[in-house]
């Protein structure tokens, strides 16, 4: 290593040991998931400013804060960070851009210095979001300098207290008055109240607004418009708005979710979010290409959401790795020293599957990330919007699978780490109670899963007629004539086995929904009636898609052999321990025997066996700086214990010997027994 130093830093004996011997270079791994060495480079910089930087260290352990002081303290660093990054030359130099932006987000400020939550979050994602992708050149030119600058802060209101999922059903009116030309924004009743929207209770002082387009008693549907809440300066709400925060939450709480109700706001007709739909003068309504383009600051959305999920599975891994590399219990041998609780066969399942769905999601967002890209690049050339449905129903369906298998996964860190799991010190607690809620925002779960059925029905008819197939599902072609068994239990083998199984699933709902129709059942009706089929149909699909990418990246991958031998172990664990979980699905398909199955398990220990000695250093590639990690189990020293007791040191309550509350409370019970 002439020329560089070597940094040697503390830990504890357990890591030392499994450091010292790696069977590949970590730095190629950090370097694929900041998408390159010049990238790794540039987060490492802006991570020692940022870390380093006291105006960004909390006062005392948020915990211990009041909902108040949680709030002002995420909003003073936040500010600080806008402003910091805007204008100080230091971070300019290092190159920030959109990329360092990305990374400043998600790994830094989103996980290290907003610990739960920030009030300018749906500024950044979803405002500006809707600023870039919703609106026309003209009305980005008006607003976008002024969001970027901070001197407008926004935030995203859809929801409201009697509907989320059913856009259609939404209450909030957006009437064009054409002889004022202006809309006005009404909310008629207390269910049209939007309910929800992050930074919007004390924060915004604009919105994106969700309602009702209504040109000469006609309604258009929801459509997007810009809404002023709070005046410049004082920041006092507007005459007609009543705005405020919702309460606590299971997490998230140091972002003012907010409710926001309307009394005839009139705003300027340019106030309508006019890229897709317009609005003359003359209330000439002009459509869209597809209705459902407005809906696209949603997709753009579950795309971030897979990163941002993917991100805290790195965090719970890497906490619970190296805590089950540092922490002895019970004995393998009687009689024998206790062994690192990661020998055992039980612990590597609970965390190595976990490291290796982090490159199973990783890779998977990536492609989605690609397609989203390919559709905006042919919305803006005004070309076909042929991959829309292919956007959707992935989006739908990675955003759903993943938002749900990295909440399972860090509730299966929590247990891994025992008592000291459930520790708010641990940041397992907090991880994932910022994780759960990504199952419902942006499109409910089970909701997002019906979706992703209907496009897989309407792919399953299109392919028996022969018709055109969307890329996802262009496998609907090869197995009509195929046999329902694999042979080979390869990974091209296994994912094979899961396109049959998706199409012997398919195949049975389609014909329950016809024998109902048959019967003279409603379509919608058949369709609820099949449904609980048609999620777990979708739910095989989605698996498939994220092994077949699995399995398809690192063909592509021209890196190190070493990395490559180990993403190939990783890749292969994660295909058997998909197909072991759902092996009743792949048995009762046929895809699978029963033989085969026993095959896989045996397999899969044999993995676990392979992988065990390259836990520590496959957590350690991730990168994740200890601020990133905030945690008393997974730092990277491995000093458990003494982490532990200095953090309880902190305790309020451990001020003082003996509390107030004894003498107000449990002296004179005391006292009366004696
Ligand atoms: C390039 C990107 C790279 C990186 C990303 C970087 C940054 C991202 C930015 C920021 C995010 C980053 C990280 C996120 C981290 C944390 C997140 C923090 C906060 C989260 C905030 C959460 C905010 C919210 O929750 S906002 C509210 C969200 N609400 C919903 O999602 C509501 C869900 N409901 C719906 O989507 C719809 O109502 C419905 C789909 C269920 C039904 O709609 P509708 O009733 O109108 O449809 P139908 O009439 O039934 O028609 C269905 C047909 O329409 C098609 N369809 C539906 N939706 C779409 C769509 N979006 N696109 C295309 N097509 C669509 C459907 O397929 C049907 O078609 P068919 O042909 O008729 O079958
Ligand atoms: C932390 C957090 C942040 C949020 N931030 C924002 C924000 O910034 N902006 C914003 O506008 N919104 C925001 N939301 C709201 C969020 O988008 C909605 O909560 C979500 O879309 C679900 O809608 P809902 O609450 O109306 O649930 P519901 O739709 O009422 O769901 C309740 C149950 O009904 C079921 N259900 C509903 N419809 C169907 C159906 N068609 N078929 C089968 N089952 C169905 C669901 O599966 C679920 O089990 C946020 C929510 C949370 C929790």
């Amino acid at each position: 290593m002439a020329g560089k130093q070597v940094q040697v830093r503390f830990c504890v004996p357990d890591l030392q040991k499994e450091r010292a011997n790696c069977s590949f270079n970590k730095e190629e791994i950090t370097n694929i998931f900041d998408g390159g060495e010049h990238n790794t480079e540039t987060r490492r910089k802006l991570q020692n400013i940022i870390f380093s930087d006291p105006n960004l260290q909390d006062p005392i352990p948020p915990d211990y804060m009041s909902h108040e002081q949680r709030y002002e303290n995420e909003l003073r660093k936040a500010v600080y960070v806008m402003k910091k990054f805007m204008t100080d030359p230091q971070l300019q130099d290092i190159g920030g851009g959109p990329e360092a932006i990305k990374w400043m987000y998600n790994s830094i400020l989103r996980h290290a210095i907003h610990k739960d939550g920030n009030p300018l979050m749906l500024h950044f994602g979803m405002f500006l979001g809707a600023i870039m992708g919703q609106m026309s050149e003209e009305q980005q030119a008006e607003w976008l300098p002024k969001a970027m600058s901070g001197e407008i802060i926004g935030t995203y209101t859809q929801t409201e207290l009697g509907h989320g999922t059913f856009l259609r059903g939404l209450e909030t009116t957006a009437t064009y008055d054409p002889v004022t030309d202006e809309f006005i924004i009404h909310s008629p009743t207390i269910t049209a109240t939007k309910w929800w929207p992050g930074g919007l209770g004390k924060t915004s002082s604009f919105a994106v607004v969700m309602a009702q387009l209504h040109i000469r008693g006609q309604n258009y549907g929801p459509h997007p418009f810009v809404v002023q809440l709070r005046e410049h300066v004082t920041h006092a709400s507007r005459p007609g708005i009543t705005v405020g925060e919702i309460g606590p939450r299971l997490g998230l709480n140091s972002n003012d979710n907010g409710f926001l109700r309307f009394d005839n706001v009139r705003i300027p007709r340019t106030n309508m979010v006019m890229k897709h739909s317009k609005v003359l003068k003359d209330g000439t309504y002009v459509k869209p290409k597809s209705a459902k383009l407005s809906y696209g600051v949603m997709v753009l959305t579950r795309v971030g959401i897979c990163y941002d999920v993917c991100w805290q599975l790195m965090r719970a891994t890497t906490i619970a790795t190296r805590y089950a590399a540092v922490r002895h219990q019970s004995e393998l041998e009687v009689g024998e020293a206790e062994p690192q609780i990661i020998e055992y066969q039980t612990q590597q399942y609970k965390v190595l599957p976990m490291i290796a769905s982090v490159y199973a999601i990783w890779f998977a967002a990536d492609t989605l990330r690609h397609t989203y890209m390919e559709v905006q690049k042919n919305i803006n050339k005004g070309s076909d919007l042929d991959l829309l449905p292919e956007l959707h129903a992935s989006s739908c369906a990675l955003k759903a699978l993943f938002s749900t298998d990295v909440t399972d996964g860090i509730s299966v860190m929590r247990l891994g780490c025992g008592g000291h799991g459930y520790l708010a010190s641990s940041n397992l607690p907090r991880i994932y109670t910022s994780t759960t809620p990504s199952q419902t925002y942006e499109g409910e779960n089970t909701v997002l899963w019906l979706q992703v059925a209907r496009f897989l029905i309407k792919s399953f008819r299109e392919a028996s007629k022969g018709g055109r197939l969307q890329p996802s599902v262009a496998y609907f072609k090869n197995h009509q004539t195929q046999t329902r068994r694999i042979t080979d239990l390869s990974n091209s083998g296994l994912v094979s086995g899961y396109e049959r199984s998706v199409l012997s699933m398919l195949e049975a709902v389609a014909k329950q929904l016809q024998q109902y129709s048959e019967e003279g059942m409603r379509y919608e009706h058949a369709w609820n009636a099949c449904s609980v089929r048609l999620v777990n149909v979708a739910k095989v699909h989605a698996r498939y898609i994220v092994c077949d990418q699995f399995v398809k990246a690192l063909a592509k991958y021209e890196g190190s052999s070493g990395v490559r031998q180990i993403m190939d172990q990783l890749c292969r664990l994660y295909m058997i321990y998909s197909v072991t979980n759902d092996q009743g699905i792949l048995l009762k398909s046929g895809a699978l025997t029963p033989d085969q199955c026993n095959l896989l398990e045996e397999e899969l220990g044999e993995l676990l066996a392979a992988l065990r000695p390259e836990a520590v250093n496959l957590v350690d590639a991730f990168d994740l700086h200890d601020e990133v990690l905030d945690s008393t189990l997974g730092a990277w020293d491995g000093d458990v214990y003494n982490r532990l007791y200095n953090e309880a040191m902190k305790s309020p309550l451990n001020k003082v010997d003996v509390p107030d509350a004894y003498y107000k409370y449990l002296q004179p019970l005391m006292k009366s027994n004696l």
